[in-house]
């Protein structure tokens, strides 16, 4: 970044999270049980046998957890949705007490200046659902569609951005292929049936969006830049895998209408030949694409399954507590990259942050009792993030926001509460939330609308 920066008129703040991961009380209130409360539940499947029971209880603190968000000046919240409080077994009966915990959240955030930015899917599939074969079940678009409607119909106008997926490639990757995160299977003959009716089922709720809303609707991804490790010819081809098994396996498919052709390469005979019309469905117009930017990747040739790729680990570079290199100038890549393949939509950054070790509590100043918990490499981190954001809007990327992953410290999926991302500290023996001196920092980022970064 070359001069203080000036963010464009109207670049929102915010702080992302998702349900799972902060609410706690899935059963409460008439709601089912997600995959994620199975999963859970399930011996063996999460790190210290941590559960989504109570997590940061922001079922019950969502107000102490907007008035956080206020004080610190955020402009946007970005925040999803649990299909299984609004539809206990996923389809037809609608649990009301579900719908107004959303929405009294959704008028508290307005009541405060900030713009809500909903993810109708982080992840937890209702159970009931899974049962009926879940992401493996063609009839998900239209399960997923009528979920959708029973929100757009509720929020609609409150909300004026709205989300269908958040990161396929992380619910089939993880989900199907590799079975770390829920429902836990490990099939290639899976995953790729998983990310196809996951893209069917967000053509379908944009489509439904588009005869219901009057607003905005887009796509979050998880991309990351994979470089060469070398230029041999092995290296170059598996960096091309990897770069479309991550990177174009869905935006190509919702903004082009159609695969990248190392698919088939990668997948082989558990590749099907899709029907036409699926992309017909899929490739629905969006009003933007969030980026979820945490890493790159250094890739090489290796015996891997399924890519035959491995990623590089960089002798001189600095790594998070998830072992992810700190490479900021991948996310200026990337945008760049967007930008020349998908050309000019709006991109929001709905993800960015690291996890670096905080302490389980919060230093307490013995004088004045003043809790506080320092973080510099998460500021360092953030700091050379939103610079590389300024960067690449300085190249003429249309980017609208940014929301920093994330708002408190919360349940890291399988890694259970190890992995803390917040940039509010949670002290899970109390429920006691602490700013950490990177928020305060972002404070001030907002404040001055990036000058200070
Ligand atoms: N090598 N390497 N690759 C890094 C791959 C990153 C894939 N994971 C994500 O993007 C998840 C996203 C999720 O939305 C959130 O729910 C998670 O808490 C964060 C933090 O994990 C991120």
């Amino acid at each position: 970044m070359s001069q203080t920066p000036v963010f464009p008129e109207g670049f929102l703040w915010g702080a992302a999270t998702a349900a799972h991961q902060i609410e706690g009380s899935p059963l409460a209130d008439g709601a089912g049980p997600s995959i994620w409360t199975r999963f859970a539940h399930t011996p063996g499947m999460m790190l210290n046998g941590d559960t989504g029971d109570v997590a940061c209880d922001h079922y019950n603190r969502w107000r102490e957890d907007v008035k956080l968000m206020r004080e610190l000046g955020l402009t946007a919240y970005r925040f999803s949705v649990s299909w299984s409080r609004i539809l206990p077994e996923g389809t037809g009966r609608v649990n009301p007490k579900g719908v107004d915990f959303y929405s009294r959240l959704v008028d508290a955030l307005l009541e405060n200046g900030i713009e809500p930015l909903l993810t109708l899917y982080h992840w937890d599939l209702p159970a009931a659902l899974d049962d009926r074969g879940g992401w493996l079940n063609r009839d998900i678009a239209d399960w997923f569609a009528e979920y959708a409607g029973v929100m757009y119909r509720a929020l609609d106008g409150r909300v004026k951005k709205w989300v269908t997926l958040n990161e396929p490639w992380v619910v089939t990757d993880g989900g199907y292929l590799h079975g770390a995160l829920a429902p836990g299977h490990r099939s290639r003959f899976e995953a790729p049936i998983a990310s196809h009716n996951l893209m069917r089922a967000h053509g379908a709720a944009v489509k439904a969006y588009r005869e219901l809303g009057k607003h905005e609707i887009g796509l979050v991804v998880n991309i990351e830049p994979k470089y060469p490790a070398s230029d041999s010819a092995e290296d170059q081809a598996a960096t091309r895998r990897a770069h479309a098994y991550m990177n174009e396996q869905y935006l190509h498919p919702a903004l082009l209408g159609h695969y990248p052709p190392e698919l088939k390469e990668i997948f082989g005979e558990a590749w099907p030949d899709w029907p036409a019309e699926d992309f017909e469905l899929i490739k629905q117009k969006l009003d933007f694409v969030g980026i979820n930017y945490y890493t790159r990747n250094v890739t090489r040739a290796a015996e891997s399954y399924p890519l035959n790729a491995a990623m590089v680990k960089q002798p001189l570079g600095t790594y998070t507590e998830t072992g992810w290199e700190v490479f900021p100038q991948g996310l200026a890549d990337l945008l760049l990259w967007f930008k020349r393949t998908y050309g000019d939509l709006p991109v929001y950054i709905t993800e960015n942050g690291a996890a670096f070790f905080d302490p389980p509590t919060a230093d307490v100043d013995p004088r004045t009792g003043a809790r506080r918990v320092r973080d510099p490499l998460r500021i360092d981190y953030l700091r050379k993030h939103i610079g590389a954001v300024y960067d690449a809007i300085q190249a003429g990327v249309d980017v609208r926001g940014y929301m920093l992953w994330s708002l408190l410290d919360n349940l890291e999926w399988s890694l259970g509460y190890s992995k803390r991302f917040g940039m509010i500290h949670v002290n899970y023996a109390t429920q006691e939330r602490t700013p950490k001196d990177s928020a305060r920092w972002y404070a001030e980022v907002i404040r001055t609308h990036g000058r200070k970064l």
